[in-house]
Formats: structure tokens, sequence, C-alpha cells
């Protein structure tokens, strides 16, 4: 911001802000589809990285909270990573202030209630959801897709 910018000029100069979040246990193709997409619907993309501790719908994640961040933040497609807050999801969100929310292709929420909970908060943000990426057979594109075949290719079977 210049000194002499009216508010107006301001308001107008304002990045757009895209907020993602997700687990991100050992990266694949498919999150990176997730965060380009997201990227590209504003100027600025901001990650949440779910902290394990809030992770119940599947088991722990294999990462430690601060690897799965430090690693989403090394994508291009990603301007800021940060982890969840332990109890608060309102207190990331309203540090961000985001334009606009993009919701994994397969993600459990639903846009109507993520936008409800937004408005609760006072953020006006738009909820929009990504598209997903076929597999071809060959690229691996799930977490528990990457697990399940590290298990059955590298579990060694107790000698008799
Ligand atoms: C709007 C929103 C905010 C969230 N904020 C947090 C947060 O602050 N801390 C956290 O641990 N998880 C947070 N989460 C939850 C996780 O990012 C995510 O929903 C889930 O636990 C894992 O999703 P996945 O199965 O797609 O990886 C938030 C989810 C949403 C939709
Ligand atoms: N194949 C994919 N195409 C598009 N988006 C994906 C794909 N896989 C994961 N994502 C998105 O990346 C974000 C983080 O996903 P998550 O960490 O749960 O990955 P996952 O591979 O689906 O994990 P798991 O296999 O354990 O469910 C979510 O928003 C999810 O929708």
């Amino acid at each position: 911001m210049t000194e002499d910018s009216t508010p107006d000029e301001t308001a107008a100069d304002e990045p757009t802000r895209v907020v993602a979040q997700g687990t991100f246990d050992i990266l694949h193709p498919g999150h990176v589809h997730y965060l380009e997409e997201a990227a590209a619907a504003g100027d600025e993309l901001h990650v949440i990285v779910a902290r394990a501790d809030n992770i119940a719908h599947k088991p722990d994640p294999v990462m430690p909270d601060a690897q799965r961040r430090d690693t989403v933040a090394a994508l291009e497609a990603v301007d800021y990573a940060r982890l969840g807050h332990p109890e608060d999801f309102s207190v990331p969100i309203e540090a961000i202030d985001p334009d606009v929310l993009v919701l994994g292709h397969d993600q459990h929420h639903d846009e109507r209630d993520v936008s409800a909970m937004l408005a609760e908060w006072g953020i006006d943000c738009r909820v929009e959801r990504a598209s997903g990426l076929d597999p071809d057979g060959e690229t691996l594109v799930s977490s528990s897709e990457i697990k399940a075949r590290v298990r059955e290719r590298h579990t060694v079977e107790p000698s008799r």
C-alpha cells in the first residue's frame, strides 16, 4: 500500500485470497492437482494443514504435523501453509480472511454447512468444490492407496 492511496484503491489492490485444507499425508499428484486448481481461483493460496489430533475419520497420519505442513509449503502453487488450530477452526480462517474456500473433490464437508459456518464467523467468502484427478491405472493419487502399496510390497513375512 502506498501512503497516498485512497481506501478504494487499497481494496481494489488487495489480492484475492484462497484457502484450501486437508491432511496431505505423503504428497501425491492428486494433492498437486487440488492445490493448483485452488491457486487458480485467486491470487494467493493459503493452506490449512489438519492436525493429527483433529483427524477422526481415518487412521492417524504417518508424517508428523510439521513435516506435512513443510512439504505442502514447498509446492509451487502454495503461497502460505500453516497448521490448523488444535481446537478452534475459526482462528486460522479469521487470520487469513479468505475470499474463496476450495473444498477437495471428495471431502466430507457439505458446501452449504461450510458457507453457513463462515458466515457465522463473519467471513465473507464463497465456497467452491475442486475437481478430482482421475487415476490412469499407474499413477497413485491417494495417500491410503500409497500406504496399502507399501504394506503389500514391503511386508516381510515372519520366518518360521
Ligand atoms: C473451513 C475449515 C477449517 C478447518 N480448520 C482446521 C483447523 O484449524 N485445524 C485442524 O486441525 N483442522 C481443520 N480443518 C479440518 C481438516 O482440514 C480436514 O477437514 C480434515 O480433518 C481432513 O480432511 P481430508 O480427509 O480431506 O484430508 C478445517 C476444515 C475446514 C472445512
Ligand atoms: N486424486 C485426487 N484428486 C483431486 N484432489 C485430491 C485427490 N486426492 C486427494 N485430493 C485432495 O487433497 C486434499 C487432501 O486430501 P487427503 O490428504 O485426504 O488425501 P487422500 O489421498 O485423499 O488421503 P486418504 O487416501 O488418506 O483419504 C483433499 O482436499 C482431497 O480432496
